[in-house]
């Protein structure tokens, strides 16, 4: 099976999640096919967090499904071990060497490849009898990501791992985490705040807010459909289409538009939409409250 032709990574459909009265996520409709590295965004509290943890079968939809590689998320063994997650705050046991969480993990993951294992730890510089409480948050980071991807697993979740990391360090992980991806031909979904980083390695974006799925596709396609028009301010009165959100500043209006919404008036300047435009275009739009349909871009890959 290719994997164009194989279960997408996550499909989820009416997914639903409450925290007792508190809705977390409400009626999600999502496809992300495989071989992608998916950017999960969206601001403090709307979701992310539990999307991924439904994806790795920490906790169970309140209603509607969510099918992981084909699969009920954690349905038994055999699926636990096809999935590699990395929790927010990349939780290693602290009295363990990076030895000891070496030896773990090949104990309990049938598909461990000892090799890349070894062979990521010497490359990142993780001393081999250090204990992991005495790691600094980088190399806690990249044992997590090392342990996450030595299960050579079929998708990678990762929540916020980067968060803590100076830019360096960050850079480092971000390389680690690519050619992990590459060597695995795995699919990864990485939820962040920091869209560059998001900019740099994520060809899938999905936006969430509020619960709910704002915006999804390959980014080269939600690019193609949006541009950013330009023009005094009041002339989008005249426009006679309802932009994605508009910002104002000194005395000129910038909306971010849907290319389907057709040409726009000569008046305008058009320019193309850049990823952080796009994605403050629908946080800034769900913020409102004006948030209609949800826009999705079908992968053509
Ligand atoms: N265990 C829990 N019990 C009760 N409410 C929870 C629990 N976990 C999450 N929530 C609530 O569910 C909503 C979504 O939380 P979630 O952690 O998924 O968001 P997030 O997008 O990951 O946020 P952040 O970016 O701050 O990590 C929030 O309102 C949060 O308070």
């Amino acid at each position: 099976m290719t994997q164009e032709s194989s279960p997408p990574a996550l499909h989820a459909e009416g997914l639903t999640r409450r925290y007792g009265s508190r809705l977390a996520l409400a009626d999600c409709d999502l496809r992300i096919p495989r071989g992608r590295v998916v950017g999960l965004v969206g601001p403090n509290g709307a979701g992310k967090s539990t999307l991924l943890q439904l994806a790795c079968g920490l906790i169970t939809p309140t209603a509607g499904t969510l099918r992981v590689l084909g699969d009920r998320p954690g349905a038994d063994a055999a699926h636990l071990a096809r999935v590699g997650f990395v929790a927010q705050d990349t939780p290693v046991y602290a009295a363990l060497t990076v030895a000891d969480h070496l030896r773990m993990g090949a104990r309990l993951n049938p598909s461990w490849d000892p090799d890349l294992a070894r062979r990521r730890v010497a490359q990142v510089g993780l001393p081999p009898a250090q204990r992991a409480g005495r790691l600094s948050g980088g190399q806690r980071a990249q044992l997590a990501l090392t342990i996450a991807a030595a299960k050579r697993p079929e998708l990678l979740i990762l929540d916020e791992p980067a968060a803590a990391l100076d830019p360096l360090a960050r850079d480092g992980f971000l390389r680690n985490l690519m050619e992990f991806v590459d060597e695995l031909g795995a699919t990864a979904v990485l939820s962040s705040h920091l869209l560059g980083d998001v900019e740099r390695v994520c060809d899938h974006l999905v936006v969430l807010a509020a619960g709910r799925v704002q915006l999804a596709g390959d980014v080269a396609d939600l690019l193609a459909r949006h541009r950013r028009l330009v023009a005094p301010r009041g002339a989008l009165d005249r426009l006679g289409v309802t932009p994605v959100h508009v910002a104002s500043a000194d005395g000129y209006d910038h909306a971010v538009v849907r290319t389907a919404d057709g040409p726009p008036p000569p008046e305008w300047t058009v320019e193309p939409v850049r990823l952080e435009e796009l994605v403050l275009a629908y946080l800034g739009r769900a913020t409102d409250g004006s948030a209609g349909a949800v826009e999705r871009a079908e992968a053509h890959r």
